[in-house]
């Protein structure tokens, strides 16, 4: 029995709750892993010898304060020679710490590009790697995917923490032994240096609930900037008249950003202050108490030299290791998304259980039996119950108001979403069964939303078939089709011509030359099997797309003879859309109206409504405009 569509979104959806139902500490475990084990993944032998030199030098550095307690010790009892010794031991120890701490600083600097080249290419393929869209169209989804991006150089830092940290292990450890070998109860003031670093920390809190707190003013601030800023919204403003107003408001938005911001970091110096101030009571006290040892002979002035350094460094080693442990945090709680995310889309992209080819030509077509789907959230489906066949070889145009559903059943038919009912056939084989990748190999398609790459006119184009794009006949050919050879004529280098405003000496082109470029990247695949053109030509003026209908009627004709290729049009313009063989009227997520122009006409519903609605705007002169007030003049032409 072939399997459904909402069976095959049913086991992913299993699939998907399995993954999400794994023990959660399989996931801290995963996580731990993952950032322990990035550095020797990305550079196992720089990863190594980092660790031998920061190991080293947190040893030397901590050992080189021995040195110091020698030093004065023997200088105290005129011991010249071990007092020359000493000498020569804290500037071995101190320079093998500085040679270690500054190769190791460079070379950890290093590590975490490599690692962070490795998370980067990993972040990405995540968000391409999902089959269909809605990784990046889910609320949810999107946000933990926003999360894992704006975290990912905490991840690729994880490594150099994990050295930090492992440093300050070891110069923790080391002044820990030496104070107590000097006299134990000081050891009260490393602890004591835990009091700053956690004002530190609830500094820090508070300048990030702040800063949480203004994320939406920034962003409205940074939007009102740029408004008022950018050629793109200058002529609207200008005509609304509204420029003096968005700059008002700028002006006391920012105001208001930055008073709140100033009163953070008032009370967030004050935490830090206060922190400051229990922890300098401590170490004075401890070095008035070492003082007053020293002076009754219970402790030699080296060992009061020793301690009062190891004294300040435990401090640093202290807030070292807070800012350490905030920042694996991060890195961990980050790298817990990324990895349940892949395992979410690795659910999603379970090889269908029946896998089919995707065919080379159409002989009965494609096919909707009872297709309904709703996106994630929304508590109304947005196609209800379609049933449609898509003839092999045929143009089928679909049309409907605004938010009828459309673009969605698009998506559908493209392979971006599986139907939350129903399912899709392609010469009778389950859509859900072919390789969503293969599928899209047989489709090419041009969206209203196009993208304007800031590329070579080139690769602009040659991007709709990756593999022929150094092949400047198919590029050309492309360009051709899409009726886009005089936008390439216009270009100082032709198809090597950049294009856009982001980088020197590039094109900005026009918006209906941009379409035409995207046109001819949705044609660059000679022999798709589907021809999607979702209002491709809202943009070009009707010449050109006239033009453009007759150069693809003749294309979709030789497709359909050849191998019963589909065109799917979707479209506002109904001188368009009634050169269609089919045309499918939709409303409300529902199929209202199928059949050929004159047959729609005929039969007098909707479609035959809005044809004349339309026809007659053009043949009326379109809506009238609203009478002039009396007493103004209309414009008249000048009689002298
Ligand atoms: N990614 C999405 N997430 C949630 N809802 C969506 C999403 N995309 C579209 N919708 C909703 O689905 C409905 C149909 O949208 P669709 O884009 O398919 O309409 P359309 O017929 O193509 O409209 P138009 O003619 O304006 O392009 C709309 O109500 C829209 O708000």
């Amino acid at each position: 029995m072939a399997r459904t569509s909402k069976q095959a979104a049913q086991m992913a959806d299993t699939s998907k709750r399995s993954a999400a139902s794994r023990p959660s500490g399989l996931y801290g475990v995963r996580a731990l892993t993952l950032l322990g084990g990035s550095g020797f993944r990305a550079a196992p032998l720089l990863m190594t010898a980092t660790t031998v030199l920061l190991i080293v030098g947190a040893a030397a550095s901590v050992s080189g304060t021995v040195g110091y307690r020698v030093v004065i010790d023997s200088a105290a009892h005129h011991d010249a020679r071990q007092a020359v010794t000493g000498a020569v031991l804290v500037a071995a120890l101190f320079t093998v710490a500085w040679v270690c701490g500054i190769v190791g600083a460079m070379q950890n600097s290093m590590l975490t590009d490599r690692v962070a080249l490795l998370i980067n290419t990993r972040v990405g393929r995540l968000a391409t790697a999902a089959n269909g869209l809605e990784l990046l169209e889910h609320p949810d989804k999107l946000s933990g995917l926003d999360q894992v991006r704006d975290n990912r150089r905490a991840i690729a830092g994880a490594s150099r923490q994990f050295l930090r940290g492992l440093q300050t292990v070891i110069r923790g450890g080391g002044i820990l032994v030496l104070l107590i070998t000097v006299y134990p109860p000081i050891l009260i003031v490393p602890l004591l240096g835990v009091v700053p670093a956690l004002a530190g920390r609830r500094a820090s809190r508070l300048q990030k609930e702040t800063d949480d707190d203004l994320a939406q003013d920034r962003r409205l601030l940074a939007d009102l900037f740029r408004l008022t800023t950018t050629a793109e919204t200058a002529k609207e403003l200008r005509i609304c008249g509204v420029t003096g107003d968005l700059a008002q408001r700028h002006a006391e938005l920012g105001e208001r950003i930055r008073t709140r911001t100033v009163r953070a970091a008032w009370r967030s110096a004050g935490w830090e202050a206060a922190g400051w101030l229990v922890y300098a009571i401590g170490f004075s006290g401890a070095i008035a108490l070492l003082v007053w040892r020293a002076a009754h002979g219970h402790t030699s002035p080296g060992q009061v030299v020793m301690a009062v350094s190891l004294l300040r460094r435990a401090q640093s080693q202290v807030s070292g290791a807070s800012d350490t442990a905030g920042a694996m945090g991060t890195a961990f709680r980050s790298a817990r998304l990324l990895l349940e995310l892949e395992d979410g889309i690795a659910a999603e992209r379970v090889p269908p259980e029946r896998s089919a080819a995707a065919p080379h030509r159409l002989d009965d077509g494609i096919r909707l039996e009872g297709v309904s789907f709703g996106y994630h959230g929304a508590s109304t489906p947005v196609l209800r119950e379609v049933d449609l066949r898509l003839p092999a070889g045929a143009t089928v145009a679909i049309v409907g108001d605004n938010g009828a559903g459309k673009t969605t059943l698009v998506k559908l038919l493209t392979g971006m979403y599986r139907p939350t009912e129903g399912r899709i056939t392609v010469d009778g084989t389950d859509l859900a069964d072919i390789e969503p990748a293969a599928w899209r190999e047989q489709t090419s398609a041009a969206f209203q939303d196009f993208v304007r790459y800031q590329w070579t006119a080139r690769q602009t184009v040659g991007a709709g078939d990756l593999p022929r794009m150094p092949d400047e006949c198919a590029v050309r050919g492309a360009v051709a089709r899409a009726d886009a050879d005089d936008v390439l004529a216009r270009l100082p280098d032709g198809l090597d011509s950049q294009l856009g405003r982001f980088f020197t000496g590039g094109t900005e082109l026009s918006g209906g030359q941009w379409q035409r470029l995207a046109l001819a990247r949705a044609l660059m695949r000679e022999r798709p099997l589907l021809t999607v053109l979702d209002e491709p030509t809202a943009a070009l003026d009707a010449a050109t797309e006239s033009a453009l209908y007759a150069r693809w009627g003749e294309a979709a004709r030789a497709g359909a003879a050849d191998r019963g290729a589909v065109t799917l049009l979707v479209s506002h313009r109904f001188s368009t859309v009634r050169t269609a063989d089919l045309i499918v009227v939709l409303d409300g997520g529902r199929v209202t109206e199928v059949g050929g122009h004159e047959d729609l006409m005929a039969a007098g519903g909707p479609y035959a409504r809005l044809f004349a609605l339309q026809a007659r705007g053009y043949l009326d002169g379109g809506p009238k405009l609203p009478a002039q007030p009396t007493g103004s003049r209309a414009a008249e032409p000048d009689r002298g």
